[in-house]
């Protein structure tokens, strides 16, 4: 099984992984009219690090959203650790949100009150621990992604990825089940992104938990995940270890890998055709 070591490979998942903790079945899910997710299956085994990949609009916030319960499936069943989120009634989508850590886009902190205080806060908000040892837990976390000496500083004094690792701190700070990251390399220069991706394994495996990270960054991904879903249109397209991932001759699989701008995934939302709607330009 895999330990804290990102270079031990993947997670080989085995009968004594169980049922997994995430598992969606066949969800549909529409914002009024329009449809954005058309049966999605997936699963994250207990322990796994998952990436969610795809086109720009094709539906993976949506995704991370129903597995967060801030979104109810159309139809489907999502489940998280057994329970079908879209049965959850507000005091136990309450306590489900406990156990999870979310790292939305770009990980946005507090700017007004210091690092301590940002990764103090879901404890401050979600428990009743004594100061002292709220104290001793933010300094563990800020520990943990090497930042116990920026504890006093204010959110605008650090680095874009300095900034991504204390809300890092901030998503695992009451050590939850489930970590929901939503393009946690966003904007980082190489090396940030790289410290990140090790500090998203490296937590992931330390707190025992599962993390399901939504991103457009294959390299960084192939690196540190145990499996990879590819959505497009909907649906998961391609998915695989990164060791399949990288193998495969699947042509959305391959634009993403090389980062071409068209194939599978087109260049264009759509639209009617152009020459329908110019006016003054007909030949
Ligand atoms: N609140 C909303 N109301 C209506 N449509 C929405 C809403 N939120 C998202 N959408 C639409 O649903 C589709 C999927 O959005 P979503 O944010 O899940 O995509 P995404 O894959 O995360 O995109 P990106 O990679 O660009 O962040 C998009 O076409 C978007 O325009």
């Amino acid at each position: 099984m895999r330990g804290s070591n990102p270079a031990a490979g993947p997670l080989v998942i085995t009968a004594e992984h169980g049922a997994p903790l995430v598992s969606l079945r066949d969800v549909r899910f529409a914002y009024g009219e329009r449809s954005v997710l058309r049966g999605i299956d997936l699963s994250v085994h207990r322990g796994q690090v998952v990436a969610i990949m795809g086109g720009s609009g094709c539906g993976k916030t949506t995704l991370l959203r129903l597995i967060g319960g801030q979104l109810k499936a159309s139809s489907g069943v999502v489940e998280v650790d057994g329970r079908d989120v879209g049965k959850m009634g507000r005091s136990d989508l309450y306590a489900m949100r406990r156990r999870m850590g979310m790292l939305f886009q770009f990980g946005a902190l507090f700017t007004d009150i210091s690092v301590f205080d940002n990764v103090a806060f879901p404890l401050r908000e979600h428990t009743n621990l004594p100061p002292s040892m709220i104290s001793d837990l933010v300094l563990m976390k800020l520990q943990a992604v090497g930042l116990r000496g920026a504890a006093s500083l204010r959110p605008g004094e650090l680095s874009g990825g300095m900034a991504r690792r204390v809300a890092l701190a901030r998503a695992v700070a009451l050590d939850p089940m489930l970590i929901l990251y939503d393009e946690p390399f966003a904007g980082l220069d190489p090396i940030s992104l790289g410290i990140v991706g090790q500090l998203i394994r490296r937590l992931n495996d330390a707190l025992g938990a599962s993390s399901v990270m939504v991103t457009h960054d294959v390299h960084e991904s192939l690196e540190i995940v145990d499996y990879i879903y590819f959505v497009s249109e909907g649906r998961i397209v391609a998915q695989g270890t990164p060791d399949e991932i990288r193998a495969s001759s699947d042509p959305f699989v391959h634009q993403f890998v090389n980062a071409e701008a068209d194939g599978p995934v087109p260049f264009h939302y759509p639209a009617p055709p152009i020459d329908s709607l110019l006016q003054g330009v007909r030949p």
